[in-house]
């Protein structure tokens, strides 16, 4: 559902301009993300979702400038927040925007939480990073963090450590380190994927009313539409390190107008319906090495596709106003093709 609209001549919290990020394998990079640009706006909740592979995670480490040091690296193109182009920071300036106006939670909060410290200590750390507090204050706020985000007996929690709580309870610590600070921008890479679907519910919940309560916009990543659904103000579907369809959430599910984003509906469990005959997309998003360099990169799997998919490199173009495609079946995705546009 649309609820909020950003201020026309508001600057966009963040802005991605014509990202290419690649990855060194031997002697070569080979792109993970692909000329994609993309907008996000105070207070909006964005969806981008695909399978697995097809970039989500290396866009937002993109944005975070955490990608795998001599590995990754950012090739072409500018991430601005709010209007600064975080390529120009420093690592100092970078650390100071880390956790405090941009920060993040994953999908396994095993991973990203430090087994040998305390809970409590964890949260604190992350405040005496960036505020000028003491450790009495820190303590005092990381209670009412971990209350704020549903933890029962707070007071107790901060000195567990993680393997002590369930996953519903770990990514609910991970979201109140990741808030501690009360960023503009939460970027949460599949947060509810390893959980049970009624914590799922239940952590969504918890991130929509975090995000009304703080004005903060979310980046929402997922392969799960059902979430994008649930949450989301706008969607963005990608597809081989493409964007391949975008719009409001509403238009989405009343008219999905790309086949991968009409499979991905067919993907979305429904509550009659048995797990075991979920619809599945067949085959495979192609491996960094092996994209298709000329045609639709979704051409091999689509139902729909024709000769001319192979040939012609769809362009992501408005086929209603406030609707964007890259698909040959729209007319304005047929547009020849710009030098560099690949
Ligand atoms: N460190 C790396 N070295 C080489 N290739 C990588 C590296 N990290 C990611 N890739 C490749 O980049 C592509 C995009 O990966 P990415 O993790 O962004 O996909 P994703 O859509 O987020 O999927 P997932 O949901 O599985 O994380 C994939 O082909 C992946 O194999």
């Amino acid at each position: 559902m649309v609820r909020k609209t950003a201020g026309q001549n508001e600057t966009p919290l963040l802005e991605i301009k014509e990202l290419q990020t690649g990855f060194k394998i031997g002697k070569n990079y080979y792109n993970a993300v692909e000329k994609v640009s993309l907008k996000v706006d105070k207070r909006k909740i964005v969806g981008i979702v695909g399978e697995s592979g097809c970039g989500k995670s290396v866009m937002s480490l993109s944005v975070m400038q955490l990608l795998p040091q001599g590995i990754g690296k950012v090739r072409g193109g500018e991430i601005k927040f709010e209007g600064r182009n975080l390529e120009n920071l420093s690592e100092r300036e970078m650390n100071k925007i880390r956790g405090k106006d941009i920060s993040m939670i994953f999908q396994e909060p095993m991973t990203a939480l430090n087994p040998v410290f305390t809970i409590g200590y964890q949260i604190e750390e992350v405040l005496l990073n960036h505020e000028n507090i003491d450790k009495k204050e820190a303590r005092k706020k990381s209670i009412a963090l971990l209350k704020s985000v549903g933890i029962p007996r707070p007071e107790s929690i901060v000195e567990e450590y993680p393997h002590q709580l369930s996953g519903g309870m770990r990514q609910r610590v991970m979201i109140a380190m990741a808030i501690a600070c009360q960023p503009k921008l939460l970027i949460a890479d599949e947060p509810t994927t390893a959980l049970d679907v009624t914590v799922q519910a239940q952590i969504l919940e918890l991130l929509k009313d975090i995000q009304e309560a703080n004005d903060m916009a979310i980046i929402m990543i997922t392969h799960d539409l059902g979430v994008v659904s649930e949450i989301c103000d706008e969607v963005i579907v990608m597809y081989a390190g493409k964007i391949v369809e975008r719009t409001d959430v509403i238009t989405l599910f009343e008219d999905p107008k790309h086949p991968y984003t009409q499979l991905l509906m067919n993907a979305i469990p429904k509550m009659d319906e048995n797990q075991e005959t979920l619809a599945t997309i067949e085959g495979l998003v192609p491996s960094i090495q092996k994209m298709p360099q000329v045609g639709c990169r979704f051409a091999n799997r689509c139902p729909k596709a024709m000769p001319e998919c192979t040939q012609i490199t769809p362009l992501l173009a408005e086929d209603d106003p406030g609707h964007e495609v890259a698909c040959i079946l729209y007319e304005n995705s047929k547009q020849p093709e710009r030098v560099g546009d690949r």
